[in-house]
């Protein structure tokens, strides 16, 4: 059959069916055609376009409209979105160029978090459509709803109740942020565009050992309409404030970043490691003099007028103080309750840390905020090496660790020095090869030259040193110090720690039982004094202030409380000799007076500078609810540090 005749064949039916009333022009139409199209074009339908062409008839038959009306305007809209996506980028994009004004934000700059824990907060914010869920990280300092603790579980032998944490991950909302691309909100009456994106950088060293890695970098731009950027300078401002309002009343730690960040300097050369609660100045005991003392010469040096007066006079604006004495004495705990008092951050920098060079102390110390607190810990253990002294001191302590057969192999070689210096193979042992791998790694660690003194006194007061931070060094061993790093302008106040006087004993003893005042009373130690039945007990009790004394609200039984009707306390203010309080009484039921006596008769018992405040601590600690208990104890535990120390040993059976 030619081309014309199959044509005049095919036509007529084709015309039929297109011309067929508006009903089987649905079923008919489309699959009319291509059923007459096919053997005219020589292809035959396949299965799947059979399946169509049904599915194509039963939408027409049910809608009784054309379905190719349908696909066109389907089509026809997603042109139309497409263009309308396309115009509306173009617009965007002009507008953010011509018409608004950004400001940019790097997920390596502290205001990133600031602005994503507001943005998290936002309602708007939150019922977005487009979110990255994040899980919400914790702090062991940060506040938790007290009733969800109530999850504590029976104990397995029935006598206790312990608080049972398994599941706080999962009962642990997430965090709600933009996700990546534009969003846009409303604040303080006016419309802000956010685009967040994140792009993968390669970086040539950025990984472990210097290896070539991709970093990501996330960007958040906030755009406003106009020509001034104020709003959104207002903004960023706003989400600081939102931040360090709910951070208020702590302290943050820094501690140098890792070698790769710490190549970029400035901000990234420090990473926040902690956030805790300021340590309030009366919790460290310590005489009032001395407190009293570093706490004026603190203020003098950070009020503004101070860089003035100090760049009158050409000095430079540090400020350096020696905290020394014994382990446990309250070193470091005046040094972070000094950062609480005037609100600085603390930068503790350990000289012991190997990745750490000269050039990086310099950096660290240049990258300082103007005002904050360096802690140097221990400097006596610091191993800085003297000008002169060209070994470091880990080289001169690897070489103690030579064992008496190295030492022998070693005469063996004077005698023979020709000889190689080999093993066989059999002749190697697993203690060998130990060895071989603890100097191997040894050699790589000294590797790095140890900081020197010279570097030490170059980074923290060389011309190119920062100014205006307060440097705190710690030491137990002042004595082993060089006088160049002690003398005064890098050292000008020192304050002496010394173990607990009588004084401290009794004010460690009030600080341990008096009430707390915040919402709930310490839990009480898990494993029973007494039996009692699990279902009428609670882990802990809620109590509230009334007229001053914390009193019990739960009604709750106390788990080792012995007495719950033991009698009240007798009056001590009778001129007569005190009487002492009886029974085991729980630290809330203490009035003040009661408590200041009991501390007195501890006190009296400590014998002056022989155990550290820590100590005390740690012994008190174990009777945190029984200060009776404690003051009954201590004879006992005195003798049995007494003899412990006497004996050397480090292995406490006396708690
Ligand atoms: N004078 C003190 N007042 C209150 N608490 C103290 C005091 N001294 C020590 N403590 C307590 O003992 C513990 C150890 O204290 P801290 O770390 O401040 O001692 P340190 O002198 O810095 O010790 P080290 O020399 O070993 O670093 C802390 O829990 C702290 O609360």
């Amino acid at each position: 059959m030619d081309f014309n005749s199959l044509i005049q064949g095919a036509l007529p039916t084709f015309v039929a069916n297109a011309s067929h009333g508006a009903n089987t022009s649905a079923e008919r139409g489309l699959s009319g055609l291509l059923d007459t199209l096919s053997p005219l074009l020589g292809f035959q339908l396949n299965p799947l376009m059979r399946v169509f062409m049904i599915v194509y008839n039963m939408v027409g038959s049910h809608l009784g409209i054309d379905p190719t009306y349908i696909i066109t305007s389907i089509g026809f809209f997603w042109a139309v979105n497409k263009v309308g996506m396309q115009l509306s980028t173009t617009f965007d994009l002009l507008a953010r160029q011509y018409f608004m004004a950004n400001i940019e934000v790097s997920n390596s700059d502290d205001i990133y978090s600031h602005v994503m824990k507001w943005l998290a907060s936002l309602p708007r914010m939150v019922d977005s459509r487009s979110l990255t869920a994040e899980t919400a990280s914790k702090s062991a300092w940060d506040q938790e709803d007290e009733s969800e603790l109530m999850t504590a579980r029976v104990s397995p032998d029935g006598h206790g109740i312990f608080l049972n944490f398994s599941n706080q991950e999962a009962e642990a909302a997430p965090r709600f942020t933009p996700a990546m691309g534009v969003h846009s909100f409303w604040f303080r009456g006016r419309y802000f565009k956010l685009q967040r994106r994140q792009e993968s950088l390669f970086d040539p060293s950025a990984g472990a050992n210097g290896m070539p890695q991709y970093k990501d970098k996330e960007t958040l731009v906030l755009s406003v309409f106009g020509r001034s950027p104020e709003p959104i300078k207002q903004l960023l401002q706003h989400a600081k404030e939102q931040y360090y309002q709910s951070h208020q009343a702590q302290t943050i730690v820094r501690r140098p970043a890792g070698p790769a960040m710490r190549r970029y300097g400035h901000r990234h050369s420090w990473q926040q490691v902690a956030n805790r609660p300021v340590r309030p100045m009366k919790t460290v005991v310590l005489g009032d003099e001395q407190k009293i003392r570093i706490l004026s010469d603190m203020n003098e040096y950070l009020h503004p007028a101070t860089a003035r007066w100090y760049a009158n006079r050409g000095i430079p604006l540090r400020r350096g103080y020696l905290f020394h004495g014994p382990p446990g004495t309250g070193k470091t705990s005046l040094s972070f309750a000094l950062a609480g008092v005037f609100g600085l951050d603390i930068y503790v920098i350990s000289l012991l840390d190997p990745t750490l060079t000269e050039e990086d102390l310099l950096a660290l110390f240049t990258s300082l905020p103007r005002r904050c607190v360096v802690l140097l810990e221990d400097i006596d253990t610091a191993g800085l090496r003297r000008n002169d002294d060209p070994e470091s001191s880990s080289s001169s302590s690897s070489d103690d660790e030579k064992n008496s057969e190295e030492q022998e192999e070693a005469d063996k070689d004077k005698k023979s020095p020709k000889k190689p210096r080999y093993k066989s193979k059999k002749d190697w042992k697993v203690s060998d090869l130990a060895r071989e791998f603890k100097r191997h790694g040894n050699s790589d660690s000294t590797e790095k030259k140890s900081i020197s003194l010279s570097g030490l006194l170059n980074a923290i007061d060389g011309v190119a040193s920062h100014e205006g931070r307060v440097l705190i060094m710690t030491t137990n061993k002042p004595e082993a110090l060089d006088e160049a790093l002690t003398r005064p302008g890098r050292v000008d106040l020192q304050v002496v720690f010394t173990n607990a006087t009588k004084e401290q004993a009794r004010e460690l003893f009030i600080r341990m039982y008096e009430p707390d005042r915040s919402r709930a009373v310490l839990p009480s130690p898990a494993p029973p004094l007494t039996p009692f039945s699990a279902a009428s007990a609670t882990p802990f009790s809620v109590s509230s202030e009334e007229n001053g004394n914390l009193t019990d609200v739960s009604g709750a039984t106390k788990i080792g409380h012995d007495d719950p009707s033991s009698p009240a306390l007798p009056p001590t203010t009778d001129g007569g000799e005190k009487e002492m309080p009886e029974g085991k009484l729980h630290p809330t039921e203490l009035s003040p007076t009661e408590l200041s006596y009991i501390a007195e008769k501890f006190a009296e018992k400590i014998p002056p500078g022989q155990f550290s405040p820590a100590e005390l601590q740690g012994f008190l600690l174990e009777r945190k609810k029984t200060p009776q208990q404690a003051l009954e104890e201590a004879e006992g535990w005195i003798e049995g540090m007494v003899a412990l120390k006497a004996s050397r040993t480090r292995v406490s059976a006396v708690q």
